[in-house]
């Protein structure tokens, strides 16, 4: 009644006031606010065992990229998530990706659904859609042999009136898979098999990792993540790519920067962001290759 009386005298109702998560204190910048909300009710994270729910938040970074973070100290060999898949396949090639990828997630519930189409796309090349026409002309160059795919690479042609969505679909796959296992025997899949999980998703690669990734081999896949060192409340949680995730290229050392153009980012890890004055000034001349610690 007191609230019509407001809006009849053209009043209006006072904004409710954003409670604080009291597990990170006071937000001191906007773009430090956590969104755990967020990204757990919008869908809900029905997979996650939520007794580990309250040891980690997951948090927006200054570049608009998601982080995981802990929520409170944590000692070695804690395990934090441990959360179940939202699909998995043992798509590895474009013939897999068109049926099994592209199956899956046309099938997939509303949340998960959801959940699937606000994952980090590659921004990478390592998808690329192609024409015929195309100025590169990836046929041309490889039936010349001029041009070698590159495994990692998975090209989309754009003649296919789905390209745009399958090209988003398959970024998306691509940046986001876990490795199962190498023989999914048990399931009689004898190739590797990849998994999609929703909030592991969220976890940034370093070159000095806290925590590495364990996935259940047995049906229904649950991975853990687990710390390999003492970790502090707020600290990121990260693992190495190179070991638990086939994602996009990750590039060390000051020339990351450089490569920056080529695949869409550098690598932000603490290892990669020391000085510049760090680094001998030779070190420019050096062969680009030599600064390559790993390339998926
Ligand atoms: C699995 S997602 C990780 C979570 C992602 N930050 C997000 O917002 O959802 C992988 C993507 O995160 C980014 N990323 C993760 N670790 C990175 C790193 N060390 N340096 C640069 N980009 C990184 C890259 O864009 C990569 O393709």
């Amino acid at each position: 009644m007191a609230r019509l009386e407001k809006e009849a005298k053209g009043e209006e109702e006072p904004k409710p006031i954003p409670r604080p998560d009291p597990t990170l204190g006071e937000v001191m910048d906007p773009r430090d606010i956590d969104l755990t909300a967020y990204v757990d009710n919008l869908p809900f994270n029905i997979r996650v065992d939520q007794r580990y729910r309250i040891r980690y938040r997951i948090k927006m970074m200054e570049n608009n990229q998601y982080k995981v973070v802990a929520a409170m100290d944590l000692p070695v060999n804690s395990v934090i998530i441990a959360e179940t898949p939202i699909f998995y396949t043992s798509a590895n090639d474009m013939e897999g990706f068109s049926s099994q990828v592209m199956a899956r997630v046309l099938m997939l519930s509303p949340p998960d659904d959801e959940a699937y189409n606000r994952m980090r796309e590659a921004q990478d090349f390592s998808t690329r859609l192609f024409t015929r026409n195309s100025r590169l002309s990836i046929n041309k160059l490889i039936a010349n042999k001029s041009f070698k795919l590159p495994e990692h690479l998975h090209y989309v042609s754009a003649e296919d009136p789905l390209s745009g969505f399958k090209n988003v679909v398959l970024r998306q796959y691509v940046t986001n898979r876990f490795k199962i296992s190498d023989d999914a025997e048990c399931i009689g899949i004898r190739e590797p098999l990849y998994g999609i999980y929703q909030d592991a998703s969220r976890l940034n690669h370093s070159a000095d990792p806290n925590c590495m990734v364990e996935i259940n081999e047995a049906p229904p896949f649950k991975m853990f993540l687990i710390t390999t060192k003492d970790v502090k409340r707020d600290e990121e949680l990260t693992i190495s790519y190179h070991n638990d995730m086939h994602c996009g290229p990750i590039r060390h050392g000051e020339k990351a920067a450089k490569c920056t153009k080529l695949f869409g980012y550098s690598c932000f890890c603490k290892v990669c962001k020391v000085p510049k004055s760090d680094f001998p000034e030779d070190d420019e001349e050096e062969d680009d290759d030599e600064s390559i610690c790993a390339v998926m």
